[in-house]
Order: C-alpha cells, then sequence, then structure tokens
C-alpha cells in the first residue's frame, strides 16, 4: 500500500497562498494586498483585497496618488485587512484569536481595526513601508495589545 504524501505545504504557506491569491483581485496598480483570516482549527474565516467600496465604479476610478485629496486614490480604498473583516459572514466572537494572513504589513488603522476584531496573529510577506510613521505605529499598537506579528516567505 502507498504511503501518504509527506511533502505538503504547511498551513502558514496555505493561507499566505489564499491571501495571495485575493491580491491579484486588486485593481491597485501600484500595491496590491490580500489577507485571508483563519481560526485556530485551520479553518478560513475570511478573505479581502484592497479596492474600492463595491458601489464605486473601480474602471472610473482615479488610482493614483494626487496632492488633491479628493484625486488620491488612498482616501478611497478599503484595505484589505478591513474588507476581510467585513466580508466575514459568522460571529465576531469566533474570530477571537484568529490569524490574519497578510500580504503587506498592515497600516495603523488596519492594526486598530485588527485588534478590535479580536485577531490574535498577523502573518505577513511583505513590509516594504518598514520605519515609515505609520508602520511605527502600527508595530507599536500591536505589541502594546500583545498581537505577535511574524514575517513568513513562500517557497519558489
Ligand atoms: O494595511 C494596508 C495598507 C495598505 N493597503 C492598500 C491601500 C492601497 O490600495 C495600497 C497602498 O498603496 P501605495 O501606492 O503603496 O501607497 O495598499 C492595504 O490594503 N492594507
Ligand atoms: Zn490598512
Amino acid at each position: 500500500m502507498p504511503g501518504k504524501r509527506t511533502d505538503v505545504i504547511s498551513w502558514d504557506e496555505f493561507f499566505m497562498r489564499v491571501a495571495v491569491a485575493a491580491s491579484l483581485r486588486s485593481k491597485d496598480p501600484n500595491t496590491q494586498v490580500g489577507a485571508c483570516i483563519a481560526d485556530t482549527n485551520h479553518r478560513i474565516l475570511s478573505v479581502g483585497y484592497n479596492g474600492t467600496p463595491s458601489a464605486l465604479n473601480d474602471d472610473e476610478f482615479p488610482w493614483g496618488t494626487d496632492e488633491d485629496p479628493l484625486h488620491d486614490k488612498h482616501n478611497y480604498v478599503i484595505h484589505a485587512e478591513a474588507n476581510a473583516i467585513l466580508n466575514y459572514r459568522g460571529s465576531l466572537k469566533d474570530m477571537t484569536g484568529a490569524t490574519v494572513y497578510v500580504t503587506l504589513f498592515p497600516c495603523h488603522e488596519c492594526a486598530k481595526t485588527l485588534v478590535q476584531a479580536g485577531i490574535g496573529e498577523v502573518v505577513y510577506l511583505d513590509d516594504k513601508y518598514d520605519g515609515t510613521e505609520d508602520n511605527l505605529i502600527s508595530k507599536n499598537i500591536l505589541q502594546r495589545c500583545g498581537i505577535a506579528y511574524r514575517q513568513i516567505a513562500l517557497s519558489e
């Protein structure tokens, strides 16, 4: 009788690949972000990516940054982590202690939202804004709230 396959991907890699797949839906030309929330039983609770509110037509949307806040994408886009929480259809109490897998280290607004949603751990791929003011605030929030964060890399 043949033995079982053992060279399977880890749960971390599986959930991060789901987050990466979600990021491929993003219309942002500069930064595509995906998030996948998984509970302690390895069940996916929700998935999200950065995009405009669904009632805003993202084909007509100005996807650049602009001095004029009215034309700056940052003021219109819902972040991947926020969308993952908003897309969740279960009870928030079941999100307590869950892990968010996110392709980019969360901004400080997302850090606050994740804490308030009861997320217990942040696993991220990229930290391209490492050291910026927003990034330092985000890490400060997570540390002070006792939310562990760690970076992983995906195998080729
Ligand atoms: O926590 C985060 C931080 C950022 N995003 C999204 C928001 C924007 O669509 C891009 C960032 O664009 P830049 O051109 O790199 O400033 O990433 C997110 O989803 N979650
Ligand atoms: Zn954010």
